[in-house]
Formats: C-alpha cells, structure tokens, sequence
C-alpha cells in the first residue's frame, strides 16, 4: 500500500473557507465560543465525519475525529492543533495545523490504509487565551491539568466564566474528566504549526523538526498613584501612575537586551485609568510576556524586574505589584516522535533542520501524558499573530506528508 499525496489544493480551499469564519476587521479574530467558533466547528465536524471519522466534542469543546483501529486495544495515535485565533491574527496559525490533520486523515482513507492503532484527529479550542486569558486551555484539558475550579475563575473582558460560556455553547464543561486523556489511550501527539518565525524561510529550509519549546511567564504588572486635575496640580505634588510605569516597560526591555541569550520581553498591552486628556494618571496596568529556552535566565529575569519595580515605584511614590499568571517551563519533545519527524522530512527528500519554537503550543501541555513531535512549516518574513501572516500551501502540503510518514510509521 503506497501513501498518496497529500493535495495542497485542498489544504488551500478548506483553509480559504474557515479563514471567513472570523469577526469584522484586518485578520482573522475567532475567539471560542463565539459564532465565528461555532461556523468552524460546523466545517471541520463535517469533513471529520466525510473522511468516515466518528467525532465526539470533550468538555471544553475540544473536536476528536477517531477512525478505529485493526487493534481496538491498542492507544491512538493524534494529529491535530488549535483553530481559534489571537485578535486580527493569520489564518494560518493554529488553524493550518488542524487542516493539515483533516488532509492526512483524507489521505489515509483515499490511500486505503489500515491503521492498527485508532488514529484521532484534534481540533483544540482557546490555545490563544484570546478570550480568556489563559494559554492553551484546551491543550491542557487533554492533559488533564484544568481543575473545575478554572472553570469558575476564568473570565473574559465582560466577565463571563469559562464555564457559563461553555454551558451556554452546549458543551458540558463540568466532564473534565473525560477530557483528559492518558498514555494508556493516547500514543502519540503531532502537530503540525507554521514556524511563525524567520529561521526556515531565511535558510530555505522546507521543514523544521520541533525540538523543544521555550518556557513562557506571563506576569500583570499595576501601577498605582493617584489621579488629578491635569491643569491646577504643580508637578511636584502628583503620584502620575503612568510615568514610573513606562520606566518599568523601558527597563524591563534594557535587561533582556542585556541577557541577549534568546530570552524575549514583550508589553503587549496597557491601559491607563482614569484615561482623560485632562487628568492626570491615577493608575497603570500592563501585561508581560516572558519567553527563554533557558529557565535559569527567566528566573534571573524575573528577580531583576521585581526588584526594579519596587525600586521605580518608591522612587516615584506609587505602589505597584507584579502579578504572576501563567508560568511553563521550556518543553523538549519526544525523541521517539521527533527522530520520526527527521526521518520522515529525510525519506521525502525535503531539507529539514531542527528548531527550537519561540511559540508556545498546545503540544507542550500534551507531553506531560504521551509522546509529542511537531512539524513546522515557513512563515513569510517570519510574520505571524498578524493579518500578514502567510505560509506557502505546498510547503503545507510537505508538511502534512510529513506527517503522514510519521503516523504510519509509529502505527507499525
Ligand atoms: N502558536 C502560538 O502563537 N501560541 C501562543 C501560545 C500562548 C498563548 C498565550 C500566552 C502565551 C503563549 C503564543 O503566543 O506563543
Ligand atoms: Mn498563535
């Protein structure tokens, strides 16, 4: 029996498709839960079910099309990603992954192939935390890390619970349990993702063999001074909350310029109240986003800005507390799937090298209970969580036979 091809002409219709699937504006903005969420789930429901894959919906809403196995007794084997977006994002991040998985899958029963081991494509929900403010929340159901109380204790900007909105979707988020799988029913888990980066396309490189992702720290960092009259109070006797803070977003960047390791920082978002023109900033709040290969340099990081954040706030008379909200250590991937990856890339004749993904992924949640590889395909100028972001289809379609090569080959 001989694989066909996967079809990039397909990968780049039913892409097309779900990239309309998205609110008004640049980019594609599909937060979970929503009416964008639900077209897509529609689509890719029905080209699970027209590739003669039983789909079941988990308790976050995570969508696992399964085709059972000549060995029902033996644990499956998952292809998938995520197909929710960051606002006016790409249509390719996340979403590229769960299409490609759609394709394979199409291939493997146009090819006629028998799969010992059940085989399961995954189309995971909120990986982005674009709603919620958490990342990757369906990955981490699969791997049984999201407690009932997350339910309750994560919202969205209107202060819609997790769970309410879950409910309300028609899931049962409430039967985490069953979201949560083990090694005993998973076997492996690969992801296919654009890079998302610049490193293949500026090497010419077709496939990146994922070897490990880095550790990520997301942090809320409030600043508090008190508001005035813009006009009558002398400079001397404000508590402006915003200048201090945009020292904190200064420094924070002249230390990891410093580190110069790999290591990024990113203030992604700031809001300042009361916010008028005519008054003076009473208080700050801004996101940060920490990301390194290298645990020690995050922690070292981290200590130098709590320390220079009560330095700045003193030194200024404001208060100011830094809010640690999310924190992942860098992940390395399986090296039974990841020699699987560089073998397959081989076997095709595709140039390949390993790399290392500055992105965070459901993946790194996954492989706390089975085995995980991932396939990255270029990114365009290395642009992405932009409307700009591109990835070639056939480039896609390389890595979907990828892929494919991989499942066979661990289906032996
Ligand atoms: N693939 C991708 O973009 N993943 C997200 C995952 C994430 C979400 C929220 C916070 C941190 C990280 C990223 O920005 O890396
Ligand atoms: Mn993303």
């Amino acid at each position: 029996m001989t694989l066909q091809q996967a079809r990039a002409d397909r990968i780049e219709e039913e892409l097309w498709t779900l990239s309309r699937f998205s609110v008004e504006g640049p980019g594609v903005t599909r937060l979970t839960y929503t009416p964008e969420h639900a077209a897509a789930r529609e689509v890719i429901v029905a080209a699970m079910q027209r590739t003669g894959l039983s789909v079941q919906e988990d308790a976050l809403g995570n969508i696992i099309g399964r085709r059972e196995g000549s060995d029902p007794a033996l644990p499956a084997i998952a292809f998938g990603s995520h197909f929710d977006s960051v606002r006016n994002g790409g249509m390719f991040d996340g979403t590229a992954g769960v299409v490609c998985a759609l394709e394979a899958a199409r291939v493997l029963q146009e090819s006629g192939y028998v799969n010992r081991h059940p085989l399961e494509v995954i189309a995971i929900v909120e990986e982005e935390g674009t709603r919620f403010s958490s990342g990757m929340l369906g990955g981490r159901a699969i791997a049984g890390l999201v407690s009932d109380a997350d339910l309750d204790t994560l919202v969205d900007e209107d202060g819609v619970t997790v769970r309410e909105a879950a409910t309300a979707f028609g899931l049962e988020p409430g039967e985490l349990r069953t979201a949560a799988r083990t090694r005993d029913d998973l076997r492996a888990f690969i992801e296919l993702h654009i890079e998302q980066g610049p490193i293949l396309e500026q090497e010419k490189v077709e496939i990146g063999v994922v070897t490990g992702i880095v550790g990520v720290r997301a942090f809320r960092i409030t600043v508090e001074g008190r508001s005035d009259h813009a006009g009558t109070t002398p400079m001397h006797l404000r508590q402006d909350a915003l200048v201090p803070a945009a020292l904190m977003v200064r420094e924070i960047n002249r230390f990891v310029n410093e580190i110069a390791d790999g290591t990024v920082a990113t203030v992604g978002h700031l809001t300042v109240t009361p916010g008028g023109l005519n008054q003076v900033p009473g208080g700050v709040e801004f996101t940060l986003d920490l990301r390194s290969p290298h645990e020690e340099s995050i922690r070292l990081l981290v200590d130098r800005i709590e320390a220079m954040v009560a330095e700045v706030a003193a030194a200024a008379g404001v208060e100011a507390a830094v809010n640690g909200f999310f924190a992942l250590s860098p992940v390395g991937l399986s090296p039974v799937v990841v020699d699987r990856v560089r073998d397959a890339a081989s076997e095709l004749g595709f140039t390949h090298r390993d790399i290392t993904s500055g992105a965070g992924h459901d993946s790194m949640f996954i492989a706390q209970i089975t085995d995980v590889g991932m396939v990255f395909v270029p990114s365009r100028a290395g642009r992405s969580h932009v409307p700009e972001e591109w990835s070639d289809f056939d480039d896609l379609r390389k890595g979907t036979d990828v892929v494919l090569h991989v499942v066979t080959a661990l289906d032996r």
